[in-house]
């Protein structure tokens, strides 16, 4: 628990002192919500990070509490104070009244924003840089997302929550050689165990965001996570296309080059490019971050909006075709499950994706010996709904087993190879592809690493319940467990605004769950037909006696095949199981929005007739 002293206004750190009101945005770890400061009926941000489900060990969070509490620039978010409720890490910091620029790109600004906007933007950004770098932190999760608007157009870079101190020792030190920030931002330095990096990563997810912001979303953001971390890796950093970027000046597309070199040597510190010419002209965020907000609805009710309209995405399952479908999840496997790690047919599997004007934005690179270094790394490959994951050295014991996530997560930064691994939707127990050439080591780390997987890769682990522990804001009071919401449900006392966002998140889950078990499935099926050692593998399987598995000709290969269909058949029966209970949740939860729809229509029924 922690106060603020170098604010002239004090926050207590009582929880009945705030009205949590609606949510304003979530992320891997954490729910922020609007909230009062009722002694002094000020409007603040209370960020409520689970600390059961969050990405970070108790370290890193108080990292972030502590960053927070010393940082004193007007474009950094500081925190008023924090205290713990329940399982929860309050944070309360101000309340930034028009979200993030990812937020507003969304709901108003699909194409990006003008380069004047973007200017503005990105010179604030930078300024934040400047002071965080001088003062020792690299922020690691530099992107939209994490860049705040408030009235009036002030501009504030927020979560610290991955930021690290780059005068630390020791293990902190040591942690900078792992993965930590959100794949299509990430430096290839930062994709590469073992070369560590430095504050020069947040500059590459700078030149990043400077993309996103011109486009509407990053380089790269369509692609499973697989692809992005090679074609980070291999491909010509992307860039301001000369035809197709034709509206934005020569000294845009110069900064964004500056940014986006491979060599970390190579790019400009965040001093130095403040001083581009770029940003001398930039006009103050106050006259032009403000024109974009005029005539938008509150924020609260954008983030509905959204939640909404990915919901219906789901729906009409927006996904893609099924050979596209099939293909991605074919390069997901050879990428990391598979381990047979030849980077050449990496390379070819990965070019098996339909090129589209996204590619364009880059060239084939000649080939990265630095790779090496990734194919070597034990690996651990954990991907989000938002098509981040976690890379790094999964500790396999018990206790890592019992804090893997159970939760669903739509967001997340990568997180350190060290931590537990707390945010997983799912937990399997898929071996992890080494990439190494030598056998042994091959071998080792194949038995030795798991793979995290979510999204639309998503594989559960067993008994986990995929409603549990989700944090829900009833308004007045801590958010609630899954659990108790459930309770709530059954007795009808939430509200159709909590109800219905819950409930699409719930749908979700159940439909990435419906299409991983339906891919598991066909891809047994095809190694069935396909494959004549999977009878033999099978037989050996099943019947334990059998003289052909004292035959000394059994390859490592046919070990680790033999493993690998064992795994599966126990993840297949599995994930029947529990495919049948998310079905009969879907069917409960289809009535429950039936319902609630229903009622939401008698309500508005009876107010019109009142109001005629
Ligand atoms: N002070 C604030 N005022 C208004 N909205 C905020 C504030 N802080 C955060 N948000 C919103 O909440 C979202 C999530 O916040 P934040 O990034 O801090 O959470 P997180 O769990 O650490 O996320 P991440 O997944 O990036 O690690 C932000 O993207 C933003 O839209």
């Amino acid at each position: 628990m922690w106060k603020n002293k170098k604010k002239s206004t004090t926050f207590s750190v009582n929880k009945e002192d705030y009205k949590l009101k609606e949510e304003v945005g979530h992320g891997a770890s954490a729910t922020v919500y609007r909230a009062i400061y009722l002694p002094l009926d000020k409007i603040v941000a209370v960020k409520c990070l689970d600390l059961d489900r969050c990405n970070s060990n108790l370290d890193d969070v108080r990292r972030e509490a502590q960053t927070m509490s010393l940082i004193n620039h007007p474009n950094l978010i500081s925190a008023h104070c924090s205290f713990v409720v329940e399982h929860y890490l309050w944070v309360v910091m101000p309340f930034m009244a028009e979200g993030s620029c990812l937020h507003l790109m969304k709901i108003a600004y699909p194409e990006g924003f003008d380069e004047h906007i973007i200017c503005s933007i990105l010179k604030e950004t930078l300024k934040a840089l400047v002071y965080l770098h001088s003062h020792g932190h690299i922020h690691r999760d530099v992107k939209s997302g994490n860049i705040l608007l408030d009235r009036g157009g002030i501009v504030k870079l927020c979560d610290f929550g991955v930021s690290a101190c780059m005068f630390d020792k020791g293990d902190r030190q040591r942690s900078r050689n792992t993965f930590v920030g959100t794949p299509c931002w990430m430096a290839p330095e930062v994709l590469q165990p073992g070369g560590g990096y430095d504050f020069k990563a947040d500059i590459w997810s700078f030149g990043i965001t400077a993309l996103e912001l011109a486009h509407g979303h990053a380089p790269f953001s369509k692609y499973p996570p697989m692809k992005v971390l090679l074609m980070t890796i291999q491909n010509a950093p992307p860039e301001l296309d000369y035809d197709r970027d034709k509206k934005f000046s020569k000294s845009f597309k110069e900064i964004v080059s500056m940014c986006l070199v491979k060599d970390q040597t190579k790019r400009p510190t965040a001093e130095k490019l403040l001083k581009h010419p770029f940003f001398k002209g930039a006009k103050s965020p106050e006259n032009t971050v403000k024109n974009l907000l005029a005539g938008l609805a509150p924020l609260w009710d954008r983030v509905k909006q959204l939640q909404l309209k990915d919901a219906a995405q789901l729906a009409l399952r927006k996904m893609p075709s099924a050979a596209e479908e099939a293909l991605s999840q074919s390069e997901y496997k050879r990428g990391v499950s598979a381990w047979n790690f030849d980077i050449e047919d990496m390379k070819r599997q990965a070019s098996l994706i339909q090129e589209d004007e996204e590619f364009s934005e880059v060239k084939e690179d000649k080939m990265d010996p630095s790779i090496f270094k990734l194919e070597t790394g034990k690996s651990v490959l954990k991907k989000s709904d938002d098509n981040r994951f976690d890379i790094g050295n999964q500790p396999k014991t018990d206790k890592y087993k019992q804090d893997a996530r159970k939760a669903p997560n739509f967001s997340g930064p990568l997180m350190l190879s060290n931590r537990a691994s707390a945010n997983s939707l799912s937990a399997p127990t898929v071996p992890v592809k080494s990439l190494g050439g030598n056998r042994d080591m091959l071998r080792n780390d194949f038995l030795k690493s798991k793979v995290q997987i979510k999204g639309r890769f998503s594989v559960t682990s067993e008994n986990v319940d995929i409603v549990k522990d989700i944090p829900i804001c009833t308004g007045s009071t801590a958010p609630i467990s899954s659990s108790q919401f459930i309770n709530e449900i059954g007795s009808s006392r939430l509200p159709t605004s909590i109800l219905v966002p819950h409930l699409q998140n719930l749908y979700q889950q159940t439909s990435f769950q419906h299409d991983l078990i339906d891919n598991l499935l066909n891809s047994l099926h095809q190694t069935d037909q396909s494959d004549d050692m999977f009878l033999a593998m099978s037989s050996l399987a099943v019947n334990p006696k059998n003289d052909l598995l004292f035959e000394p000709a059994a390859s490592e290969r046919e070990q680790l095949l033999l493993m690998k269909i064992s795994d599966m058949q126990t993840r297949v029966s599995r994930l029947t199981d529990e495919l049948t209970t998310a079905k009969i949740k879907h069917a409960q939860l289809v009535q429950e929005i039936s319902n609630a729809n229903r009622e939401r229509e008698d309500r508005k029924r009876i107010e019109e007739s009142g109001e005629s």
